[in-house]
């Protein structure tokens, strides 16, 4: 169902692929995308160790009750991604961000166990991004620095964050459909997901039914957001999605990591339509859009 898309030729030479995954599906694998795989592996082997360290370890970065930051801990049950629903969703996570604008300074390397190291690649995240960005505006006929002048993530404050995630185990007794993370969209511009082999994520297709999505090692796995939707006046879709244990006995046993890369554009940035239906979406104050989704799904 997710097309995958071979990137050996640079992004930009696959422009037409990826906008056309993104505007049918939502969705969109990219193979050979020029993302060092020792830097993911890094990632993911210090985001074990992160989650490894007893709770009350964690529990020193929790994220700050400052509904503006993003990062810090969070621990189960502390956010809930389909609020409409408010089940307890199984899920840690630890999030930065280069500047979420909140004045909370949360540093990645005052982590021994995620280290130096994390920053590097949180800019590698970054520029990956701003690729796929630049692609897209071509195709849409945008200037070329258009999505790049948005995105300035580095200069002024945004909810752009790196997430790591990780997803114990459920207990059998828990079977809602959506016990990792529940249905949702993303609310920014692009997400880039790195997971594990376990599996678990699923994205809805046009029907309205829940696909499963296959791993592919190593591969980045593109979704757009609904700000992309809004600017694109529709043509490029957020697609609902979720992530429940898989309903392999042997897999329903394992634990599962994934991490994303959060692209929103800068606080000020104001999202109004500028192709497709002109008149479909109102425009939003970025900053204050996502604010109105973060305070919709943390209890804090
Ligand atoms: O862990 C995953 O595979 C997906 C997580 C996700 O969709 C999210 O955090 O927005
Ligand atoms: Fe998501």
């Amino acid at each position: 169902m997710i097309p995958v898309v071979d990137c050996t030729h640079g992004i930009i030479s696959q422009k037409e692929r990826i906008y056309e995954a993104l505007t049918k599906v939502g969705f969109v694998y990219l193979i050979n995308h020029g993302l060092d795989e020792k830097s993911i592996d890094h990632a993911f082997s210090s985001s074990k160790k992160f989650f490894n360290l007893p709770l009350d370890e964690k529990q020193k970065y929790n994220k700050s009750d400052n509904i503006k930051s993003k990062t810090g801990y969070v621990g189960i049950g502390v956010e809930t991604l389909n609020y409409s629903v408010k089940s307890t969703e199984i899920r840690e996570s630890v999030n930065f961000s280069p500047n979420d604008g909140s004045g909370v300074d949360f540093d990645p390397s005052k982590i021994s166990e995620i280290g130096p190291l994390m920053k590097p690649f949180l800019k590698e995240l970054n520029n990956k991004a701003l690729e796929i960005l630049e692609a897209l505006a071509d195709v849409l006929e945008f200037d070329k620095q258009w999505f790049l002048d948005q995105h300035r993530v580095y200069e002024k404050p945004s909810y752009t964050s790196i997430r790591f995630l990780y997803y114990p185990i459920v207990p059998d007794d828990i079977r809602n459909g959506s016990e990792r993370c529940g249905d949702h969209t993303d609310y920014g511009s692009i997400t880039l997901l790195l997971q594990d082999e376990v599996g678990g994520l699923e994205v809805m297709n046009r029907q309205g039914e829940y696909v499963p999505v296959k791993p592919i090692e190593n591969a980045i796995l593109v979704n757009s957001g609904e700000l992309l939707e809004k600017w694109t006046g529709g043509l490029i879709k957020a697609t609902r999605h979720r992530v429940r244990t898989p309903p392999d006995a042997a897999l329903r046993k394992k634990v599962r990591y994934s991490i994303a890369y959060f692209m929103h554009p800068m606080h000020e940035t104001i999202v109004k339509p500028m192709a497709g239906d002109l008149m479909k979406y109102a425009p939003v104050k970025t900053e204050e859009n996502t604010l109105k989704f973060l305070m919709a799904t943390f209890t804090n």
